[in-house]
């Protein structure tokens, strides 16, 4: 028997990093996907497998470890974790196939532990929700990263445009922004556990200016809300504006990120900023009416995406 499931990237629109100490954010998934296959192991070895991402591991699912025959660990983490949690260490194959940009500020670590996580439970007949799904892969994000918040998990389960209240209660937009978005990444890969402990250490340092921060960011995820739901696309380009500001403030920009985001203004786009957790990794710049211009400036330094919402969230053996 054979168990499949895939589930989406994501793009955060709004709130990044202010998510982690509960402010609102609102964040898409996209149409790029990670799809997982499970099924019995034709050995004794538990074998983890991506042609995407040219990497083998044998896995040792008690101890928590791997030997890698080839490519590079850190995706094999949120992989092991969640079997740790809910697997019974027999021996299994894992083909794991990818077209998220892999450490970018997409979600993939969200989308493959997702993914992961709806195959193992359909090979092993684990009765399982979207709310109990997401909140499983959420711990799993947080052991792994040290700091996390749901949003990633959140999004990749259940799809579509979503605002995360305060209250992490989950806010589908039953409208989509009616416009073009332009992702530009760089190859100069972010790691997103290490930035959160930065702007947590600069929050340390700093509580009476980095506290008003993060509460802006919520402000303007809440005006972007209201903006989105009025389709009024100038006032959400603007918004995004700000929030890549701020954003800068925390510490988690770069020249390369910044290189892309002038660029796309220069361009017309209507807004640009970091999207995920920065440090390298990738901006999202809304294009209304030039979305090639755009893509065709970045590119001649760095790599770019145009980027469909999709309302599609984790899919299982009967959806895919
Ligand atoms: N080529 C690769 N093969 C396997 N793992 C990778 C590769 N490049 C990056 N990774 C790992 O993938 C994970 C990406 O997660 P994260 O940093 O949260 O970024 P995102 O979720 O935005 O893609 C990290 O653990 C990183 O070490
Ligand atoms: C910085 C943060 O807000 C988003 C991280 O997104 P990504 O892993 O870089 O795609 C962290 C989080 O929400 O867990
Ligand atoms: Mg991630």
């Amino acid at each position: 028997m054979e168990s499949v499931a895939s589930a989406p990237g994501k793009t955060i629109l709004f709130g990044e990093h202010s998510v982690v100490y509960s402010e609102p954010a609102i964040a898409g998934a996209v149409n790029k996907r990670a799809t997982v296959k499970i099924r019995r192991s034709r050995n004794q070895n538990t074998i983890l497998k991506s042609k995407d991402l040219n990497f083998e591991a044998i896995l040792d699912t008690r101890k928590e470890s791997y030997s890698l025959k080839h490519g590079k660990p850190g995706i094999i983490r949120y992989i092991l974790n969640a079997l740790s949690k809910f697997h019974d260490h027999t021996p299994i194959e894992i083909l794991l196939s990818i077209n998220i940009p892999i450490g970018s500020g997409l979600g993939s670590s969200a989308a493959v532990t997702v993914a992961t996580l709806a195959a193992l439970f359909d090979y092993h007949d684990i009765p399982f929700t979207k709310e109990s799904l997401a909140q499983d892969a959420y711990n799993v994000e947080l052991d792994v990263q040290g700091m996390a918040s749901p949003l990633d998990t959140i999004v990749s389960t259940y799809g579509g445009l979503i605002y995360l209240s305060r209250e992490k209660k989950p806010i589908s937009f039953t409208n989509h922004i009616n416009s073009n978005f332009v992702i530009g990444f760089t190859t100069k890969y972010g790691n997103t556990g290490k930035m959160v402990k930065n702007v947590k250490n600069l929050k340390d340092a700093y509580p009476n200016i980095i506290n008003p921060i993060i509460e802006d960011m919520g402000f303007i995820a809440n005006e972007a809300r209201i903006a989105i739901l009025k389709n009024d696309i100038s006032k959400v380009g603007e918004l995004m504006n700000i929030n890549q500001g701020l954003l800068d403030s925390l510490g988690v920009n770069t020249s390369e990120l910044s290189r892309m985001i002038y660029l796309a203004r220069k361009n017309g786009a209507l807004g640009s900023k970091i999207t995920g957790s920065g440090g390298g990794g990738s901006i999202i710049a809304l294009c209304p009416h030039n979305p090639d211009k755009v893509m065709k400036a970045i590119n001649r330094y760095d790599n770019t995406l145009k980027i469909k919402f999709s309302k599609d969230g984790v899919l299982t053996k009967d959806s895919i």
